[in-house]
């Protein structure tokens, strides 16, 4: 994920957000830096989950070519203790907030699988451009782990697809192919792989082109009874989520699927 407040501000460190996450912090990897701060003039974003990015290190795109973001980590959700779930859950909404709530302009350029919480933080983007790769998938398919995604979630999808879409999709756990994707709005554009990051700079040139002052608040205007939703009743979210992840079935359920992963790969 591309954010770039106003080139012309100038880039006091080409800012690098990612880094692995410390135990029992921030849980993806991401936001180590308050992006609200300026003047950040482009920053590198990293996004929740990507196999091989378990170093001390932050990783780059290209550590984990093919995926964007699995999603949150599974690891994070299975065979912990109610307070680290509550923990885990606080940031995971954090995150999403503050990028969701970003004055600043967020281009996603997925250039992999983009599923589950991926494709959240790609929605929290302004816009989405996507690798023209039959593999990379995008779409909330948290259905098929046997969860359930979260309100938030899903009100940042009804917003973007609409209601029927978004309806039948989250019910299958659908992961849209690239074609689908832009037909059905969820991305805006898919261009080769090669010319991802080409584009989202374009992109993003596009809409630093607005005055700063006029976009910011129309995209506050846009997003804040969204963002208040969640903000009203965050513990309430988090005290679903424990009780929703602690039950032997939902933990039974996600330790099956990391463990179809697992196998997959073998
Ligand atoms: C009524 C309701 C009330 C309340 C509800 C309240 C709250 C809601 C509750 C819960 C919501 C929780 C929300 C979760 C959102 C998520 O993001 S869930 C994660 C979804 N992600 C996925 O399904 C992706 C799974 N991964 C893949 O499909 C592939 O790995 C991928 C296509 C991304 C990459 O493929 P490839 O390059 O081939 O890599 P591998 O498959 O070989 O994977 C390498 C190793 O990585 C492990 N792994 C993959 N994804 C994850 C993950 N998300 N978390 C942890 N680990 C992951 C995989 O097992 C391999 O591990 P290994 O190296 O073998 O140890």
């Amino acid at each position: 994920v591309w954010a770039a407040k106003a080139w012309r501000e100038g880039d006091p460190g080409g800012t690098r957000a990612g880094r692995r996450p410390r135990a029992g912090s921030v849980p993806t990897g991401f936001l180590d830096v308050d992006v609200t701060s300026a003047p950040l003039a482009l920053e590198c974003l990293y996004t929740p989950w990507a196999p091989g990015t378990d170093s001390d290190g932050a990783p780059t795109p290209q550590d984990c070519p093919r995926v964007f973001s699995a999603g949150l980590d599974l690891t994070e959700m299975c065979g912990r203790n109610p307070a680290h779930y509550a923990e885990y859950w606080k940031a995971v909404q954090e995150l999403w907030l503050r990028t969701y709530l970003s004055s600043l302009v967020l281009v996603a350029a997925i250039n992999g699988a983009c599923p589950a919480g991926g494709c959240i933080i790609a929605l929290a983007c302004d816009c989405r451009v996507l690798a023209d790769n039959p593999k990379y998938h995008i779409g909330l398919n948290e259905t098929l782990l046997g969860i359930t995604a979260p309100f938030w979630f899903k009100d940042a999808y009804v917003n973007t697809i609409g209601h029927r879409a978004s309806e039948q999709a989250l019910q299958l756990g659908y992961l849209f192919p690239p074609s689908e994707a832009l037909q059905v709005g969820l991305v805006d554009q898919v261009v080769p792989e090669d010319q991802v990051l080409s584009t989202a700079l374009s992109e993003m040139a596009r809409w630093l082109a607005v005055p700063d002052h006029a976009r910011q608040l129309t995209k506050n205007m846009m997003r804040k009874a969204t963002a208040d939703r969640l903000l009203r009743q965050r513990d309430a979210d988090i005290q679903n989520f424990v009780s929703f992840i602690c039950r032997d079935s939902i933990q039974k359920s996600l330790q099956v699927y990391l463990e179809k992963l697992r196998q997959r790969k073998g």
